[in-house]
């Protein structure tokens, strides 16, 4: 049988069953999502990390690329209970490393005890207990991943739907999520996708109706390039954020963020929307948070479980931003409506352009 060792900092080693061969480094986080795992293994969030399930089976129907988020499989090594043949495959064709038959609710107490953490994982016919240290021994801190919008952005600007007569958006792309550009496309916007570090002239030549900061993996103070964005269009141009795009919105208005112990990583996140008073559920996968809105910004949602912000609008500005994932895939589908809304926030800027300069 494939050897399988799970090394978590501290020097906690656990010993599975290999499922897919190779050795990897990262964060090891959970989430409790249990379905959607093409979505979670494809999001550029994780990046740099090691996805533990802490549902039990994952596979049971099948993989689909159309359920796919990006081109690729973005955590380092995967640990399940028990992961289907299917999963295994896939994993396999991308060299992911894969374990399962260990006792996953062992790794969510320690993570839950000890905060999301570095973590090695070794699995091939020959390796040892030492091959997983070696690898936790070189696992780097995730906020010491400085560059690490250069692993998930585009390199090059790219436009969808350039015949869309909606709204024109300029998608800054840290690790975006492919739902999030369908969101858009389908509500009849042009998406110009810009990479993570594009430049302020770059995006102004779109004259863009709003401003849209992605998802993505790391710690926000390492999107310097997306913060200057902010800075730069805010008084002129409707911000929107999800995820890493609220982060860095905060950041960029004079807020701050910070890590979360272990994070909020599933498809059932409650949140409480402070005006209307309704709960909605959400699919979340983060582990910042924004700790202060700064004097630009009001929180408007919170999780229900920690109250930590949810939801943000500009004070004097256009802006609106969401912690959670509102393009709702795998789903529940709560939350579509901030594609409207944002929407609604561009097309109001496009009207006010719109009426000729008196002379
Ligand atoms: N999904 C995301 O955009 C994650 C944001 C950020 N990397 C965090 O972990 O908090």
């Amino acid at each position: 049988m494939t050897e399988a060792y799970v090394a978590l900092e501290g020097g906690h080693v656990l010993e599975g069953r290999g499922r897919a061969a190779g050795t990897a480094r990262g964060e090891i986080v959970f989430t409790t999502a249990y379905t959607g795992y093409e979505e979670s293994l494809t999001d550029p969030s994780y990046e740099e990390q090691i996805l533990t399930f802490s549902y039990p089976l994952i596979g049971n129907y099948g993989v689909r690329e159309e359920r796919f988020e990006d081109g690729r499989v973005h955590p380092r090594g995967v640990v399940a209970k028990e992961l289907t043949e299917d999963v295994v495959d896939w994993l396999a064709s991308e060299g992911v490393p894969a374990v399962d038959h260990l006792d996953t609710r062992e790794i969510v107490t320690d993570i839950r005890d000890g905060g999301a953490m570095k973590c090695g994982i070794a699995v091939g016919e020959d390796v040892t207990e030492e091959d997983a240290l070696a690898e936790l021994e070189q696992c780097k801190a995730m906020s010491d991943h400085t560059d690490i919008g250069a692993q998930v952005s585009v390199d090059e600007p790219v436009v969808h739907g350039p015949d869309n007569d909606g709204e024109t958006v300029a998608l800054i792309d840290c690790g975006a999520k492919g739902s999030i550009i369908s969101s858009l496309l389908e509500r009849n916007a042009t998406v110009h996708v810009f990479p993570y570090d594009a430049d302020v002239a770059d995006v102004e030549a779109v004259d863009p109706d709003l401003l849209f900061i992605s998802n993505g993996p790391g710690d926000p103070v390492n999107f310097e390039g997306a913060i200057t964005l902010v800075e730069e269009f805010v008084e002129d141009t409707p911000v929107a954020g999800i995820c890493l795009g609220q982060q860095i919105v905060a950041e960029a208005l004079g807020g701050s963020t910070e890590k979360m112990t272990f994070g909020h990583r599933g498809v059932n996140q409650p949140v409480l929307d402070l005006e209307s008073g309704q709960v909605v559920m959400t699919t979340q996968n983060h582990g910042y948070t924004v700790a202060d809105p700064g004097e630009h910004l009001e929180i408007t949602q919170i999780n229900v479980n920690d109250d930590t912000p949810e939801g943000i609008d500009g004070i004097e500005y256009d802006v609106l931003t969401r912690q959670y994932h509102p393009e709702a895939n795998p789903g529940p589908e709560d939350t579509l409506d901030f594609f409207d809304d944002v929407l609604a926030m561009a097309s109001e800027r496009a009207d006010t352009r719109a009426v000729p300069a008196d002379d």
